[in-house]
């Protein structure tokens, strides 16, 4: 049987009376990444900040490594953030700090007792995973966008998260540069056995990486399954032409 990492069950989520998300169910089996689609405004991001607790749904559930997350108290949902990793679009490096220091710092906020032995073990070991140890000591502004991005997965990767949770990973970057994205999303799932969502508008991206596409549309995940299946037989008009306005290497 399938290990299932998150459990969205009937969940719904409204703002006045703007219903964002109506009853979705969505489940997310270990070890697998999954790509999540809907056009802006569709709910995405209310979706995953109801599972890390940013937000708490009207109705429904959302279990996340086996816990309902409304549920929790603030240190126990400190505890799970921990476990989850955010790649954010823009990937917020502090321009002020080194590569490595960058690194460190949630390594400084989270983890006790590191010696610095430790510590630089783990921030060159991440580093190396990233295929960027040579700019350990560079500051971010030294760095091209796609470097940064990979300093910003190296920085989330630190902490050995469960979860990861890329928002829209290849935003802004060139096709080779989206495309060597790609390929770090899924040597991160390989070697640090994470589970991932992908949050993509690049259809390049959610067929390179997603094992699963999840189609976010009137509120709920009504298309599910491989990409093939979603996109290249898509029935609704509106998945259709999602996919033929999208270049996709064939
Ligand atoms: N805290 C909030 N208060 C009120 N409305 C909100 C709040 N958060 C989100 N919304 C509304 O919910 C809807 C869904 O927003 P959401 O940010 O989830 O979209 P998205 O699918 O992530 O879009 P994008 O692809 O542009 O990032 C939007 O209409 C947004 O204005």
């Amino acid at each position: 049987m399938k290990d299932t990492v998150i459990q969205i069950k009937d969940l719904s989520k409204s703002f006045g009376d703007m219903d964002v998300l109506k009853n979705v169910n969505l489940d997310l089996y270990r070890g697998e990444n999954l790509v999540v689609l809907g056009k802006s405004g569709s709910g995405k991001s209310v979706l995953i900040k109801i599972m890390v607790g940013l937000l708490t749904q009207d109705s429904g559930s959302a279990i996340v490594l086996g816990k309902e997350v409304s549920q929790l108290n603030q240190r126990s949902l400190n505890e799970l953030r921990l476990k989850i990793g955010f790649s954010f679009q823009a990937s917020a490096l502090y321009d002020s700090m080194t590569v490595r220091e960058n690194l460190e710092f949630p390594l400084v906020r989270n983890v006790k007792n590191l010696s610095k032995g430790e510590k630089d073990r783990l921030v060159e070991e991440v580093l190396e995973g990233v295929g960027l140890i040579q700019a350990i000591n560079q500051m971010p502004s030294e760095l091209s966008g796609g470097q940064r991005k990979r300093i910003g997965i190296a920085r989330t990767l630190i902490l050995k998260p469960a979860i990861m949770l890329y928002d829209e990973p290849t935003a802004g970057l060139d096709p080779i540069t989206c495309m060597d994205i790609n390929n770090l999303i899924n040597q991160v799932n390989e070697e640090y056995k994470t589970t991932s969502i992908i949050i993509t508008h690049d259809l390049t991206c959610a067929k390179v990486t997603g094992d699963r596409m999840a189609v976010l549309l009137d509120g709920h995940f009504g298309n599910t399954g491989k990409f093939e299946e979603v996109f290249e037989h898509a029935v609704d008009g509106r998945v259709k032409s999602f996919y033929d306005y999208n270049f996709i290497e064939q």
